[in-house]
């Protein structure tokens, strides 16, 4: 499925004295916002003391250049560069704090969507701004943060000139995830990757990509020229691009226009996104618009199903063929060493409007063979419609009991029984329960912006028929994993796999899914406090 939309850049700005002007720069070739200071840069303001104590001149520009709406959907903030709240000198500590406050009330009487800064090292070197960010921005405004931070640790690029040795630093990344912890996770911050002229290992763009990174900043020396004269990015740029453009992410141009002009950057990245926002393959354009979106579970057996949900599960085009499939080889296998005439019963349980009945009458034409489907279904609402089906499809092969199928005599024992009960859960879901008593139940999710820490390993086996003396369906297991990397545990995930007969099966389980087949997200058990887990750790 090809994208219509084109991708949302902005356009970086080292100073902004006219907001206007810079506006209509970006805008006239394609930028959808510009980042810029809050402040000028030369005005360092002095609170503490100093000659410029007193002065009291307006510190920036007025909030009247331009109106509200274009203040709340057209600019992003930067705070001045040289605000250093940790600074262990007292007076540019506390210097820095005033200022920071000056902006940071600034940015919420404007109302600016985001504001943004770069982060220079890890929390040692940034609790204290964590503190106020998380103090006086994310538990009190709607303004979002994006923490800027290098893909590629500085020092590493700085040392990668002068020694060809292998150099060990710490990933960025470390400093973004000590950041947010102090921030509490809050939806509000996420980050500005600033993407690298070398790239770092596959591993941890992996770990980025199950980061909230709302924008990723492209240095403008980042790009090269093709044969035309145009700029282009490395092929290792683009696929980073492409990676990241599912994940609904911004772009920031920024640094010294080497072009004739800068709708070059942008009409090159518009196409470099929209390759890597196409929706690939049934799964994914069914998924679209319900990425990483937490879904309550149905019940079927607690509740009954509504038509639409019905509609919905019909419409996969994998399960219900792979089902007859199943059928049609059970029951060829049954017949052998069988009379012609053999009547064979079949039970669908569970049978919903009729989709697993049709598919076990195909199967039975297709092998010419006699059978007896009972219809046993608990939904008073979808027994109307087995029952209109009986009448203008089915035929008389087909008797519909309206009952429980737990409380249900049956008449003859089957040959063949057909269900699809997966995601039956136990436990019924409050949805008034305190916001907090959402973690560790389950959501169904169509996952997305997500880093697995190890790969899944097989836990609960159901086999069916049970024929247990006593019947007990709980399970109990303990599951090893080892982390790659340091990372963060925020739930587990469950995906199933199913023997339908013999070789035929369904699957989620990512290795394994059944090509083309749309029906069921796996499950997620989101845990209460997100556990940060260190390499190699267990
Ligand atoms: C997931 S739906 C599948 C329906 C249908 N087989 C299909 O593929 O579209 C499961 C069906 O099983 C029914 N069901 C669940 N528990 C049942 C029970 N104990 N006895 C009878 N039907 C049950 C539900 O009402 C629902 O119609």
């Amino acid at each position: 499925m090809s994208v219509t939309r084109t991708v949302s850049c902005g356009l970086n700005f080292a100073a902004a004295p006219d907001l206007h002007s810079c506006l209509e720069t970006a805008q006239q070739s394609g930028y959808e916002y510009i980042c810029v200071p809050l402040v000028h840069p030369q005005l360092k303001r002095e609170f503490i003391s100093g000659q410029a104590k007193d002065h009291h001149e307006a510190f920036t520009r007025a909030d009247m250049v331009l109106n509200s709406s274009d203040w709340n959907s057209l600019i992003v903030g930067k705070l001045s560069p040289y605000i250093n709240v940790d600074s262990p000198v007292q007076h540019v500590r506390e210097n820095s704090e005033a200022m920071l406050a000056q902006e940071l009330s600034l940015a919420s009487h404007l109302s600016i969507p985001a504001i943004t800064f770069k982060l220079q090292g890890d929390i040692n070197k940034n609790i204290n701004l964590a503190c106020i960010i998380n103090n006086k921005v994310v538990t009190v405004s709607n303004t979002q943060i994006w923490v800027q931070i290098p893909m590629e640790n500085p020092l590493k690029q700085k040392m990668s000139y002068r020694t060809d040795e292998e150099i060990v630093c710490e990933s960025p990344w470390e400093w973004w995830n000590e950041f947010r912890f102090i921030c509490d996770f809050d939806k509000k911050i996420g980050v500005a990757l600033i993407v690298s002229h070398d790239l770092p290992e596959e591993d941890e763009i992996n770990r980025w990509l199950g980061e909230p990174i709302k924008c990723l900043i492209l240095p403008t020396t980042l790009f090269i020229t093709n044969k035309k004269g145009y700029p282009v990015l490395g092929r290792a740029h683009q696929v980073l691009i492409q990676r990241f453009s599912p994940l609904n992410v911004q772009f920031l141009l920024t640094g010294a226009n080497r072009y004739s002009d800068l709708a070059l950057y942008f009409n090159y990245l518009d196409h470099v996104w929209k390759k890597g926002s196409q929706v690939h393959g049934p799964l994914q354009c069914y998924g679209r618009g319900y990425e990483d979106y937490l879904q309550f579970p149905l019940q079927p057996l607690m509740d009954n199903l509504e038509s639409g949900t019905y509609e919905v599960f019909e419409k996969d085009p994998v399960k219900y063929s792979e089902y007859q499939r199943a059928i049609h080889r059970a029951i060829t296998a049954k017949i052998q060493n069988q009379s012609l005439d053999t009547t064979l019963v079949i039970m669908v349980v569970g049978a919903g409007r009729g989709p697993l009945v049709r598919a076990a009458l195909h199967a039975a034409d297709m092998a010419k063979v006699n059978v007896r489907v009972y219809a046993v279904e608990k939904n008073p609402n979808a027994i109307l419609t087995l029952h209109a089906l009986k009448n203008d499809v089915f035929g008389p092969r087909v008797t519909i009991v309206s009952s429980d199928m737990r409380q249900w005599e049956a008449p003859e024992k089957a040959d063949i029984l057909s269900s699809k009960i997966y995601n039956e859960l136990k436990q019924c879901h409050d949805k008034d329960k305190h916001p907090l008593a959402h973690f560790e139940t389950p959501y169904v999710v169509y996952l997305h912006n997500k880093y697995q820490i190890d790969k899944e390993q097989p836990l609960f086996t159901f086999n069916h028929p049970n024929k247990d003396e006593v019947i007990n369906n709980s399970r109990y297991e303990k599951k090893t994993f080892t982390a790659e990397q340091n990372s963060v545990l925020h739930g587990f995930v469950g995906y199933f796999d199913t023997v339908l007969y013999e070789s035929i099966t369904l699957s989620i389980v990512p290795d394994t899914h059944s090509p083309g087949m749309l029906s069921w997200f796996p499950i997620f058990f989101p845990i209460r406090e997100p556990i940060p887990v260190k390499a190699k750790e267990k």
